[in-house]
């Protein structure tokens, strides 16, 4: 009996949106632009990695496939021909390029609503908003309250924010309000219940998720962002793919952040870890928990968070090298009958002006000992991925996205 795994490389874009101008991003392609500079050398760092691309197992999967048949160049160090698998490109159709939209029409829900932005003024934030939030939260007040990295601006206000005990809120191009704050001397559940009170506010502005970013450390130069990181999100308005397998009675596996990324919604089995090489523990431990017809996700947030955000495209490409390494152990673990599928939910190009989200096509690198490999082409929306995986689990037909099995 079927089982199925999906693999969500936080970020992995591969270029080719054709509404990327809509979003600044004519251009981007976060793989390629990685695979072109280690190609020239500029991804290179003493001690971690050097020279091209190295990811032949991704590779034998149709990573260079998809990538060419997504931008019509095919980066260096890759291949045009995949070994086994079946390779595809995925298209966006819900508005914007953060992780929930991406997620959510990955599993049959595409969103169908405008998502609720703070303007790139200073301050970013409605007063009246701030106002409620230190009112109920009991605080002294906030600091921040703009567009920000948020490395940067705990680097820059960790010292007060410790002084004074005033969280620190940002916001970025995504529909989102972040609070750092640290973790001995604010609090992490103190900071967890401000992110509760500020999901409640910000709901009426239609904003996506509140994220709350403990850090740890004294000084300016040796602040850190902890694995606490806790994503506070809005639920999908429409049952998604883990809902549908949970109501036949399966099991659903939701590996890292994916929980928090459906608000819990259809999760049977939450498992954490921190990191890629945890993380790719966590979905070992998982298919040896899955029985017939389980669903299993795992979100690799770092390629996002600690390389794609940090504009690092040394650390990014190790980061693909790291992932691809331990690739073929969950190949060597799947039953003649389970289904494999990397993806991404949007790009996050380290080449790229800024430090945000880059509008991008995703990578559908599909994989299993009982499917022939072959080409899926360039799907028109996410949906089609959660389609076929509901085909495959056996499940009833969805509303959104066709199936490519
Ligand atoms: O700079 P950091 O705090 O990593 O924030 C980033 O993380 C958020 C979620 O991916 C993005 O919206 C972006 O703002
Ligand atoms: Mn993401
Ligand atoms: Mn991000």
């Amino acid at each position: 009996m079927p089982r199925a795994i999906v693999c969500l490389l936080d970020s992995v874009g591969i270029g080719g949106a054709p509404d990327a101008h809509l979003y600044g991003d004519q251009g981007a392609n976060t793989a390629g632009h990685i695979a072109e500079w280690a190609a020239d050398g500029r991804a290179d760092r003493d001690g971690l990695r050097a020279g091209p691309l190295h990811v032949p197992n991704m590779d034998a999967m149709g990573f260079g496939a998809a990538l060419k048949l997504s931008t019509g160049i095919l980066p260096p160090g890759l291949t045009e021909t995949p070994k086994g698998g079946r390779f595809g490109v995925g298209r966006e159709v819900s508005r914007g390029k953060d992780t929930p939209s991406g997620h959510w029409e990955i599993v049959g829900v595409p969103v169908p609503f405008d998502w609720g932005y703070f303007p790139q003024s200073e301050p970013a934030f409605p007063p009246e908003l701030v106002e409620e939030l230190i009112r109920r939260a009991d605080l002294p007040g906030i600091l921040g309250n703009k567009h920000a990295s948020g490395t940067d601006i705990i680097a820059a206000m960790g010292e007060e924010h410790i002084r004074t005990g005033k969280p620190i809120c940002y916001t970025s191009v995504d529909s989102v309000f972040q609070i750092a704050a640290h973790e001995s001397h604010f609090g992490l559940d103190r900071l967890y219940k401000l992110c509760e009170i500020a999901f409640e506010l910000t709901k009426p502005l239609n904003i996506g998720r509140v994220i709350a970013r403990p850090f740890i450390g004294e000084t300016q130069d040796t602040f850190k962002r902890t694995g606490n990181r806790r994503d506070f999100a809005i639920s999908p308005p429409e049952p998604t793919l883990l809902d549908r397998n949970q109501a036949a009675g399966n099991q659903v596996f939701a590996v890292g952040k994916i929980s928090d990324i459906y608000a819990g919604s259809g999760v049977t089995h939450k498992l954490k870890g921190t990191g890629i090489p945890q993380l790719f523990d966590r979905t070992l431990e998982a298919m040896e928990m899955a029985a017939d017809r389980a669903f299993i996700m795992t979100n690799f947030v770092d390629f996002d968070s600690e390389y794609g955000h940090r504009r690092d495209v040394p650390g990014y490409a190790a980061a693909l090298e790291l992932f691809d390494r331990r690739l073929p152990e969950l190949i060597s673990k799947l039953r003649h009958d389970d289904l494999l599928i990397l993806t991404a939910d949007h790009g996050n190009d380290p080449t790229w002006p800024g430090t945000d989200h880059t509008r991008e096509q995703i990578p559908i690198l599909v994989f299993s000992p009982a499917l022939p490999p072959g080409e899926i082409g360039i799907r028109p929306t996410f949906a089609d991925i959660g389609e076929s995986i509901a085909h495959w689990l056996g499940l009833p037909p969805g509303r959104h996205g066709k199936i490519f099995l």
